[in-house]
């Protein structure tokens, strides 16, 4: 379990985090929404160790991790732009972590994720030979191939396409459940929280609230999912409605 406690940060005046505290249970996915500049990405590189806070503890299964560096929290922080090495291939970029801890069977483990990943063909190009959406698949094997505790997603799928954007939520929620992947998956879009988050929170000015229920987050009319059904029925409406 992951928990968070009254983790505080300002920059120079400014708060950003404000007394953030949440439990994640292990193998569950919180999605985290949130507008832009609320402090999402502030709150992922905390929990990373990327940055540092100013107050507040962050424990997994018990264990304080404040003295930990990022390496040896096991939180792997994804962000929207895949963070590759150009000079590596595919298989390479996927193998690299596997490579650094000095496991053993990294070819056939690999090869295993490129399948997962449907990137078996382009498993000898450079980074910059693929697609943004192949990209983000790189980096995600190279994620969860060596099982983090956490992993920190900030707004993956921005950047890609409705539909890639689709089979990429599809690709997370199947290897999400067949790896058990605890996630903080931060996005701005409620349909895509919906759709991910085995649990939910909402983030304003720093501030996380927690809910309690699917059912709860859903009603509550900050998150904007009654904005969404009501836009669907209004277009319903029109369309059905056309001379
Ligand atoms: N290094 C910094 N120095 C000063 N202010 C910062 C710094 N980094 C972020 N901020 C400010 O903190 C606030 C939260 O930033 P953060 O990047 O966490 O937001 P976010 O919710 O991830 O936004 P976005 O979705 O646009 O990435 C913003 O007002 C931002 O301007």
């Amino acid at each position: 379990m992951l928990t968070i406690e009254n983790l505080h940060k300002t920059y120079h005046t400014h708060t950003v985090l404000h007394q953030v505290t949440l439990e994640l249970p292990l193998g569950q996915v919180l999605a985290v929404l949130g507008r832009s500049g609320c402090g999402k990405t502030t709150l992922l590189k905390t929990v990373a160790g990327l940055l540092v806070p100013d107050a507040g503890s962050i424990n997994w299964a018990g264990a304080s991790m404040e003295a930990a560096p990022p390496r040896n929290r096991e939180m792997v922080y994804l962000s929207q732009e895949p963070l590759l090495f150009p000079h590596l291939s595919v298989f390479e970029n996927i193998a690299y972590g596997l490579r650094v801890r000095k496991e053993a069977e990294v070819q056939a483990k690999v090869e295993r994720m490129l399948q997962e990943l449907e990137l078996q063909e382009h498993a000898q190009k450079k980074p910059a030979q693929l697609s943004g959406g192949q990209r983000q698949r790189v980096a995600f094997g190279r994620a969860i191939i060596f099982l983090p505790r956490v992993l920190l997603l900030d707004e993956p799928f921005a950047s890609l396409d409705a539909q890639t954007r689709a089979s990429m939520q599809q690709l997370f929620l199947r290897l999400a459940r067949k790896y058990s992947i605890t996630a903080l998956f931060v996005t701005h879009d409620v349909k895509e929280a919906l759709l991910i988050g085995d649990r939910f929170a909402y983030m304003a000015a720093g501030k996380l609230r927690i809910y309690t229920s699917g059912e709860a987050f859903m009603e509550d009319p900050t998150t904007g999912v009654r904005d969404e059904l009501a836009f669907w029925n209004s277009i319903n409406h029109k369309i059905t409605n056309l001379p």
